[in-house]
């Protein structure tokens, strides 16, 4: 069951967020993401994957999960995301007044309303065209004009968020620059208008470049230049993906303004200045409260 003995008059969904720089201010009405007491067990084990994970993330906030390599961080998503699950707990979205106290039931968070963007997204493009990517979940029938105006206005929602209407339709997402596979990746997930959108590692998998590197790394490529003409434009490439990783926690800065992100990521000191709450999964699924120290 998704969602499991919820009580709204509970003390414990007053809430206490702190960020980088001290508490998080919320405005006085405000919504919230409310994860309560998640457990999950892996069936036919003994052993809990997830232990009473509870976290607060207020709506149009970017909160970040990290911790150490099998803590169980991708289960969290994963079970936020509606693929299994939970054992016990609850996935709410709570709406609280300007005194601070919650606002009518919690709304249990329909997996339809989330949105998963997978570690290396780009090995699970499935079409031959940017479109049908995009649209490859779309009903095939025919549908009425209201659906179809619908469905037109939020590929163009999604498009516009993620900038990528300079690209053709037709292209294939194959041929795409790493930056903007991962662009087409969240334009797939943003169609959905999400109210939550969950991150697995967005960085991963784009070239890491040190800014002191650059001046050595461009000097290889024009010696490569003179040398084979084709490894250039393979060298090129890295660049861009270099360029890619920033470019993409541009984006990410842009899309927290409209939308609820969580992600689960390494890349701490990249992503630090979009976190505006942090956790600690330890080992066994224990999640804890934690602000980014850099
Ligand atoms: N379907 C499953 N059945 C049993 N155990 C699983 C299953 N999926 C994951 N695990 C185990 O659950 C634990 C948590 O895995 P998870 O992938 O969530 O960790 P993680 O923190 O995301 O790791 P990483 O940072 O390496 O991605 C690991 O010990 C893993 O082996």
């Amino acid at each position: 069951m998704r969602a499991a003995s919820v009580s709204s008059s509970s003390p414990d969904y007053l809430p206490r967020f702190c960020s980088r720089s001290g508490p998080l201010r919320v405005s006085s009405e405000h919504s919230c993401l409310e994860v309560k007491k998640l457990r999950y067990r892996s069936p036919g084990t003994q052993l809990d994957l997830l232990s009473d994970v509870t976290l607060s993330l207020p709506v149009k906030r970017f909160g970040l999960v990290f911790g150490r390599s099998g803590s169980g961080k991708t289960t969290l998503l994963q079970i936020l995301a509606g693929l299994c699950a939970p054992t016990s707990g609850s996935i709410c979205i709570q709406h609280y007044g300007s005194d601070g106290s919650p606002k009518l039931s919690p709304e249990i968070l329909l997996p339809e309303r989330v949105g998963i963007v997978f570690q290396f997204p780009e090995r699970y493009f499935l079409a031959d065209t940017v479109l049908e990517e995009v649209t490859f979940g779309w009903p095939r029938q025919k549908a009425d004009s209201s659906t179809r105006e619908q469905l037109a206005s939020n590929l163009q929602y999604a498009f516009s968020a993620v900038g990528l209407h300079a690209i053709s339709l037709e292209e294939n997402p194959h041929s795409l620059s790493g930056g903007f596979k991962r662009r087409l990746a969240l334009a797939v997930q943003l169609v959905q208008k999400p109210a939550l959108l969950l991150l697995d590692e967005p960085l991963a998998g784009l070239a890491l470049l040190h800014e002191k590197l650059v001046f050595p790394f461009c000097f290889g490529i024009a010696l490569e230049f003179v040398q084979r003409r084709q490894v250039l434009e393979l060298n090129l490439l890295h660049v861009s993906d270099w360029k890619a990783r920033a470019d993409v926690v541009k984006l990410l800065k842009h899309l927290k303004k409209e939308l609820t992100i969580l992600a689960v990521s390494h890349d701490l000191k990249e992503l630090s200045a979009l976190v505006d709450a942090s956790w600690r999964m330890e080992m066994g699924g224990i999640l804890k409260e934690e602000r980014l120290t850099l």
